[in-house]
């Protein structure tokens, strides 16, 4: 099957899928319901085949059922057409592999030679980043790849800079970096990538998007759950491996970059990478007063009662691991200088909300009613989650005779759900694994993108651990320790709260 490009161009995205870790949370929470609704859609290829690699020693049927109970939970009831239901359990197959020895990979190998022709393979990696290495080093030695294979792995690559080098090092063994697709599902939300043609297509935002016009950008990427049971995991990251060294950071530099000269991946790439480099490393001073560490006690969430960061399942009762980061940092350059980006992400939030919020600045000389002057500020709201849509607030004169020059604050808004509503909003994984399929890489991290942004999170995690001090508490249900609001108000601010 070929497909329209970004750039007019057509491509292939006839591939054959390896899914490693093909029953884990991902796998069938996220990846089989996305490749699911693309084949729905029309959009995989007639001959596209899926391969799910796991431990468990279970049949083809087993696996088969295991991954249509996922459906059922993860795909809307509507969606989950019986046509294309059965159309797309003809396209797996399972391989039982302990992925640490290469004795289960000639399976692969076996299993591509029985397609009816040649095709290119993408190896998905949804395991633990610690098996990369081994993964793609296996299935070279097995001979089960060829020059157009293709690797998909997961964040975070690794635990801190040094590690992120081991892993990809044993990836760039095997594959290219054009080969390698680092995923960061925020890259495939819909707002995210209106973010690059609201910027880049409109002239009116074009000639704004500076110091000279925008007096601070907010971003609040809050989630109501909690740990689901990923404990192990999460209590060795925290929230700012977890969510800030990839999430927020791709967030920034898609705000901060300058205009690439095109669409291309490494055209993109290179002005994300100008943004890392940039951003101001934290002093001593800094980080006592503009980041706000924080961990969660028992409080509500949806009306009922939910249990502390320290007393879910498998926790560690004294751990100081951060559920909540919030910062004030900086863009250093040009287009930037003494604009403060502020950044808060937090587990167990009141809400899953996540937007971008631009501040621009007033006017230079102000002619309305001094008690209204706070008004005076258009802010863009860009909602990545739930309701994506985009928001400007304008101001406009009030109507009516006895209200005079009055400002009224109202919106020019684009509501994505109403303004396209024959068009279902794709999870940013089907966009992604779409991209791969075509070998696209616009939307995947390079290397020097990983490796900045944890350059910049090495530091601050140092730091933190020469304080040691423990994180701020703040009740489940809650916006985060009243530590960070302090830390915007210090600023004359406050986070935006017109939700
Ligand atoms: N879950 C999520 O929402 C997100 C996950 N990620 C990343 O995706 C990756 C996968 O995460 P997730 O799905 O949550 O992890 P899980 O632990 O749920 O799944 C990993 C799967 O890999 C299997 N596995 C592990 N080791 C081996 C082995 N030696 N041989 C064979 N199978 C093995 C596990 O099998 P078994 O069950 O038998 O141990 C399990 O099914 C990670 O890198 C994670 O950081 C990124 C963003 C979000
Ligand atoms: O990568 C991750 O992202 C999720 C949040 O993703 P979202 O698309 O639901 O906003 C987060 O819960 C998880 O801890 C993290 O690993």
């Amino acid at each position: 099957m070929t497909q329209h490009t970004r750039s007019g161009s057509s491509e292939r995205t006839d591939i054959d899928l390896a899914l490693f870790g093909a029953l884990g949370d991902l796998s069938r929470r996220k990846l089989f319901p996305a490749l699911f609704h693309l084949d729905r859609e029309g959009l995989l290829d007639e001959d596209c085949r899926i391969l799910g690699l796991a431990r468990q020693d279970i049949s083809v049927d087993e696996f088969k059922a295991q991954i249509e109970g996922a459906l059922k939970k993860y795909v809307k009831p509507d969606e989950l057409v019986e046509v294309a239901l059965t159309r797309f359990m003809n396209r797996l197959s399972f391989l039982s592999v302990d992925f640490k020895t290469v004795d289960g990979y000639a399976g692969v190998r076996e299993w591509r030679e029985t397609a009816d022709h040649e095709r290119p393979l993408v190896v998905y990696l949804a395991v633990g980043a610690s098996l990369y290495g081994d993964i793609c080093r296996y299935l070279q030695e097995s001979g089960s790849l060829d020059e157009e294979s293709r690797v998909v792995v997961e964040k975070p690559i690794g635990y801190d800079l040094e590690s992120s080098k081991v892993i990809n090092d044993a990836i760039g063994e095997v594959f290219p970096e054009s080969r390698v697709y680092r995923i960061d599902h925020y890259l495939g939300k819909e707002t995210v990538q209106n973010l690059i043609a609201l910027r880049f297509a409109n002239p009116l935002f074009g000639t704004q998007w500076n110091q000279n016009h925008i007096s601070h950008v907010e971003v609040t990427v809050a989630e109501k759950v909690g740990i689901e049971g990923r404990w192990g995991y999460f209590d060795e990251a925290g929230q700012l491996r977890d969510m800030v060294q990839n999430h927020l950071l791709q967030l920034v530099c898609l705000i901060a970059m300058d205009p690439p000269a095109n669409l291309d991946a490494d055209a993109i790439r290179d002005e994300k990478v100008k943004v890392l480099k940039a951003l101001k490393p934290f002093t001593d001073d800094m980080i006592g007063r503009d980041v706000v560490r924080g961990q969660y006690t028992a409080g509500t969430s949806d009306g009922q009662s939910a249990p502390g960061y320290l007393e879910e399942d498998d926790a560690n009762v004294s751990s100081h691991t951060e559920t909540f980061v919030a910062m004030k940092t900086e863009v250093a350059n040009w287009r930037w200088a003494g604009v403060p980006f502020y950044l808060r992400t937090g587990k167990r939030m009141p809400e899953k909300l996540s937007q971008i919020i631009i501040h621009f600045r007033q006017q230079p000389h102000y002619i309305f009613d001094p008690d209204q002057r706070a008004l005076a500020a258009n802010k863009l709201i860009i909602r990545l989650q739930p309701d994506e849509g985009m928001r400007l607030e304008v101001l406009t004169k009030d109507s009516g005779l006895d209200k005079g020059m009055r400002l009224r604050r109202g919106p020019l808004q684009l509501d994505f759900n109403s303004a396209f509503p024959q068009v279902r909003i794709p999870d940013a994984y089907e966009r992604l694994l779409l991209e791969v399929m075509k070998g696209q890489q616009y939307l995947f991290v390079r290397r020097d993108e990983v490796e900045h942004a944890w350059k910049w999170c090495d530091d601050l995690i140092a730091a933190w651990k020469d304080r040691n001090e423990p994180p701020r508490r703040y009740p489940a249900g809650s916006w985060g320790p009243v530590a960070s609001i302090a830390m915007i108000t210090q600023d004359g601010r406050s986070w935006y709260e017109d939700y």
